[in-house]
């Protein structure tokens, strides 16, 4: 069953058309991997698939119904991974993730967050600002949010491999397989080849002048 789905999606930005007249469908289970190069549009076309920003023409679907009727189901379904971090960098993670589960009804605790701080190798630094880490360990605190929400049903990330290390990237191509095999549904961009061990459907939206 398509999990997400558009129909005729145009976007258009500064007079630009990015792309037009998309129809796609990402099922259960399914990885869709977005290609195209700098500036042709693949950040505006997930912005658009987790409804952050109206496309200028098309729809798109969450489960078959329109995701502007049912915006707050989709929302507690969806993970979506952009470039802006979206977290509070005078705060430690384990804030951080305390005030992103609160938002998002994630029902965990202290410990929990612990323990997948651990997991994301952040050890000893769970209770300093973030702005006191690296660059890719304050990815890894954002990154956090896939360890909590195995049960959405839609994950959405921008390039989610940018300023980790081989060790980050594995440790989240591994979850982003689990979450496949579990029957969810990813739609990524990467500029690094994916090293991704499950099977891959491909858009590619061509630069246009
Ligand atoms: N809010 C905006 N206002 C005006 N133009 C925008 C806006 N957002 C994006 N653009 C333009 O739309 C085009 C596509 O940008 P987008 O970020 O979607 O590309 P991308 O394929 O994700 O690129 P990259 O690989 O560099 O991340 C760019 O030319 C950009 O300047």
């Amino acid at each position: 069953m398509a999990v997400l789905s558009v129909t005729d999606l145009s976007v258009i930005k500064r007079d630009r058309l990015l792309f037009e007249n998309l129809n796609f469908a990402v099922e259960q289970g399914s990885l869709l991997y977005v290609k195209g190069q700098n500036g042709a549009g693949k950040t505006s076309m997930l912005r658009v698939l987790a409804g952050l920003v109206d496309a200028d023409c098309g729809d798109v679907y969450f489960s078959q119904q329109n995701i502007k009727d049912c915006r707050e189901k989709y929302h507690l379904n969806l993970v979506y991974f952009g470039h802006k971090l979206g977290i509070n960098l005078t705060l430690s993670a384990v804030e951080n993730l305390e005030y992103w589960c609160r938002q998002h009804q994630v029902a965990i605790g202290v410990d929990t967050i612990f323990d997948t701080l651990a997991q994301l190798n952040l050890v000893g630094l769970e209770e300093i600002p973030v702005a006191n880490l690296s660059a890719g360990q304050q990815r890894r605190v954002a990154l956090a949010r896939f360890w909590f929400k195995q049960d959405a049903k839609v994950w959405i990330l921008d390039e989610p491999f940018t300023a980790l290390d081989t060790q980050g990237i594995e440790l989240l191509s591994k979850q982003i397989t689990t979450f496949l095999s579990a029957g969810g549904a990813v739609v990524m961009t990467s500029h690094q080849a994916l090293r991704i061990d499950y099977p891959t459907d491909e858009l590619t939206l061509e630069y246009r002048i």
